[in-house]
């Protein structure tokens, strides 16, 4: 039986535009100015050590650190300290109200059954766990953090990989077979499976429907007792 649900954020509880078209390019715009700002501040410079560690990069200036942290906003990589720097500032938007999350309407009323069935609530992103609570508690649906009982990162490793739900499961305190994990992407859905969760794909646009795992278009039709 389904005691826990994790979510993904892009792709599943929000819009793929809003972190691609909004999110990102907060981030693009910003980073160079933050970046020659805040260096000095531990928590900043800590993440720019593991930049240059991850580039390869030991002696990289602060402009070359800035260069390949703007190179990875483009990839969309998921580096651990690219998403720290990130979190931190997109913090600062949020508070100005330049933008709120976007969470689909779905998921809000969703979520709000589940907590009330008595079901543990989780999110897992490639977003920081900063930014994870800052989309919801800024959301356009009001603060939506206490619908959340954890928050996971790439600090529990990668999303396409066995080991991060592995050990996801592990600080849950729960089996894997009463895990739930929602994700609008197919090789996290695998890995999921593979350490033993049962996965649902949102497919909040046609085009992505592939993959082999159940399939819905909403939260609200997912039924848990199908699991
Ligand atoms: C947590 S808000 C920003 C989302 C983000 O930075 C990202 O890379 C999206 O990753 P996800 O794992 O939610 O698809
Ligand atoms: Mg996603």
């Amino acid at each position: 039986m389904i005691q826990a649900i994790v979510t993904d954020i892009e792709g599943t509880t929000g819009s793929i535009h809003f972190v691609h078209q909004v999110l990102f390019p907060y981030a693009s715009q910003h980073m160079a100015d933050f970046v020659r700002q805040n260096a000095h501040q531990k928590q900043v410079s800590e993440q720019l050590d593991t930049v240059r560690m991850l580039a390869d990069c030991p002696q990289a200036d602060l402009a070359q650190v800035i260069e390949i942290l703007l190179t990875w906003i483009a990839e969309d990589r998921k580096a651990t300290p690219l998403k720290a720097l990130q979190g931190i500032l997109w913090e600062q938007g949020y508070q100005n109200g330049d933008f709120k999350g976007h969470v689909y309407a779905d998921v809000v009323t969703q979520l709000e059954a589940w907590q009330q069935q008595g079901l543990a609530l989780y999110v897992y992103s490639s977003g920081s766990i900063h930014a994870q609570k800052l989309l919801f508690a800024y959301s356009e649906a009001g603060d939506l953090t206490p619908l959340f009982r954890g928050y996971f990162d790439t600090t529990s490793g990668n999303k396409r990989e066995v080991q991060s739900y592995q050990k996801i499961a592990q600080s849950i305190g729960l089996p894997a077979q009463d895990l739930l994990f929602l994700s609008d992407v197919v090789e996290e859905l695998d890995a999921a499976q593979a350490a033993g969760w049962k996965t649902c794909q949102l497919v909040r646009e046609p085009e992505m429907r592939t993959g082999t795992h159940p399939q819905v278009a909403s939260f609200a039709h997912i039924q848990l007792q199908d699991f």
